[in-house]
C-alpha cells in the first residue's frame, strides 16, 4: 500500500498548482487542516506533494478500519503486540531513478524562523547491533548535497546510535519519505526495543512489502523517496525547527548523516508535507500515547469513558480523562496510571463521565465547579517529562507534573453538580 493509494481513498481532496512561493505550502496546510487534504502538483520535476492525510480522527479511523476510539486503540495496541514479517521484494530498483543531491528533493520550510527546508515525515529505519531494526520518525535537514543533520530524541534510534558509535561503527539507515499513513503511525509508536515498527505496520495493513539496501538497512516499499546512508559520529547544529508544541525547539548538536544514494520513485513521487505542530503531527505522534493511556487507566478504573491528549496541549503534554468513579480516589489512580503510560505528560485532568474531554469549555467548567484544590490537586516534583517542555529543568525534560482531579465528591449531594438543561419543545 502506497501513500498514493491512501490519498486516493480520501474524499475531500483539493488540488493546487505552482508557483507556491516560500511558506505557500505551509499556509495551505494550516488553512486546510481538519477540513480538506491539499494535493500540491508540480512541487519539483517529477514530484507532487500532499499533507493532512491523517489530520482528523475519522480519516485515521478509516485507515485503521475502526469505528470507535476503543476499536482504533485496540487495533493499534494489538498490532504492537503481534508484529508480523515483511514481504521482501528483490526487483525494485528499476522502479526508481537516482538523484545526486538532497537539494534535488523539494523540501519545505514551514515557519519563519526555521533554519532551512527539511523532511518532517521521514521514516528512519536503523539497523543496529545484534541485528535489531528500528523504525521511527525524525527531522532530517540537509546541510550539504549528501549530508544531513538528524534529530535523535533519546529513544531507540538514539540508543542504537550510542551503542554503535561506542563500538566504532556508524548506523546504516534508510529514510523513507512518502509512505502509507499506517506505516507512519507504526513508526510513531513505541513498542519495546527490538520490536520492529515496520512489522507493526505490516500487521495493521495486512502485509507490507520492503526492500533491502546495500548498507544493510531496509525500507518500506513503495516509498516515494528512499535515502540510503549512515548516521556518523560527526555532529552539527540542528535547528531552529518547530516541534509538536508549536514553539521553536532548542538548537542542539545532533548527529550528521552521510548520504550514499537517493532513490526517487519514477511513476508517482508523492511527498508527504507534515506541518509541524499541525493537527496531523499531533494525531500521528499522540494517538499511540493516547491508546496507551486508555489501556493503563482502564486497568485501574473500570468506568473510563474517553481519553484525550488535548489540542491545547498539542496532542502531547496535557491529557483529559473522563470516567465514572466507582469509589472515591479512583480518579487519582487514573491520573497516576496516565503519567506512567506517557512519560512526556505534564498535566493530567480527570473529569466525570458527563464532561466531554473534547470540549475545553466543559473541562474548564468541571475545574470551576468540581475541583477542590486541597484534595484534587497534586504535584509530582522532579520527574522526567518531555524534552520539548520549554521550562524543563534540564535537556532530558526533568520537570514538575500536575494531576487534577476535577470529579465531584461521591459523598456530596449530586444535585449540586447537575448541569441545568432547558427542556426541548
Ligand atoms: C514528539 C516529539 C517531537 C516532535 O514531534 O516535535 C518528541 C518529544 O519527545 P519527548 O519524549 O516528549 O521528549
Ligand atoms: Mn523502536
Amino acid at each position: 500500500m502506497s501513500l498514493s493509494n491512501a490519498v486516493a481513498s480520501l474524499s475531500e481532496i483539493r488540488f493546487y498548482d505552482p508557483p507556491y512561493g516560500e511558506f505557500g505550502i505551509a499556509r495551505v496546510l494550516k488553512e486546510s487542516e481538519g477540513r480538506w487534504t491539499p494535493l500540491f502538483r508540480g512541487v519539483g520535476k517529477g514530484f507532487s506533494g500532499v499533507g493532512n492525510v491523517i489530520d482528523t480522527r475519522p480519516k485515521l479511523y478509516r485507515f485503521l478500519g475502526a469505528s470507535s476510539d476503543e476499536e482504533a486503540y485496540s487495533k493499534l495496541l494489538s498490532a504492537l503486540e503481534s508484529p508480523t514479517s515483511l514481504d521482501f521484494v528483490s526487483t525494485w530498483q528499476d522502479l526508481y531513478r537516482e538523484v545526486d543531491s538532497l537539494y534535488d528533493l523539494p523540501m519545505v520550510r514551514y515557519y519563519e524562523r526555521e533554519a532551512r527546508p527539511y523532511i518532517t515525515s521521514g521514516v528512519v529505519v536503523g539497523a543496529g547491533p545484534g541485528g535489531v531494526y528500528n523504525a521511527s520518525i525524525h527531522r532530517f535537514s540537509p546541510i550539504g548535497a549528501r549530508k544531513a543533520v538528524i534529530r535523535l530524541v533519546p529513544r531507540h534510534l538514539y540508543h542504537m546510535y550510542k551503542m554503535s558509535i561506542k563500538q566504532g561503527r556508524e548506523v546504516p539507515i534508510a529514510v523513507a519519505w512518502g509512505v502509507h499513513p499506517l506505516v507512519l503511525l507504526a513508526a510513531a509508536s513505541s513498542p519495546p526495543y527490538g520490536v520492529f515498527e515496520l512489522g507493526v505496520a505490516a500487521r495493521l495493513l495486512g502485509g507490507l512489502k520492503a526492500v533491502s539496501l546495500e548498507n544493510g538497512a531496509v525500507a518500506p516499499f513503495p516509498a516515494s523517496v528512499i535515502i540510503e546512508g549512515f548516521i556518523t559520529a560527526e555532529q552539527a547544529e540542528e535547528g531552529p525547527f518547530v516541534d509538536i508544541v508549536g514553539v521553536y525547539d532548542r538548537v542542539r548538536l545532533q548527529p550528521v548523516v552521510r548520504v550514499e544514494r537517493i532513490y526517487v520513485l519514477r511513476s508517482e513521487a508523492l511527498l508527504h508535507y507534515l506541518l509541524p505542530a499541525g493537527l496531523e503531527h499531533q494525531l500521528l505522534m499522540g494517538f499511540e500515547r493516547e491508546a496507551r493511556i486508555w489501556k493503563a487507566v482502564r486497568s485501574v478504573v473500570p468506568g473510563v469513558k474517553k481519553v484525550r491528549l488535548t489540542r491545547g496541549g498539542f496532542g502531547w503534554m496535557v491529557a483529559v480523562i473522563s470516567l465514572e468513579k466507582a469509589a472515591e480516589g479512583d480518579a487519582k489512580n487514573a491520573l497516576l496510571a496516565a503519567f506512567a503510560a506517557h512519560p512526556s505528560l505534564k498535566i493530567a485532568i480527570a473529569v466525570d463521565g458527563d464532561v466531554d474531554p473534547d470540549d475545553p469549555v466543559a473541562v474548564e467548567w468541571a475545574l470551576a465547579t468540581r475541583l477542590r484544590a486541597d484534595r484534587g490537586l497534586f504535584v509530582i516534583p522532579y520527574v522526567r517529562g518531555s524534552t520539548l517542555d520549554p521550562v524543563a529543568l534540564n535537556e532530558e525534560g526533568l520537570t514538575h507534573k500536575i494531576g487534577i482531579d476535577a470529579t465531584r465528591p461521591l459523598d456530596a449531594d449530586p444535585v449540586l453538580f447537575e448541569r441545568a438543561r432547558i427542556p426541548e419543545t
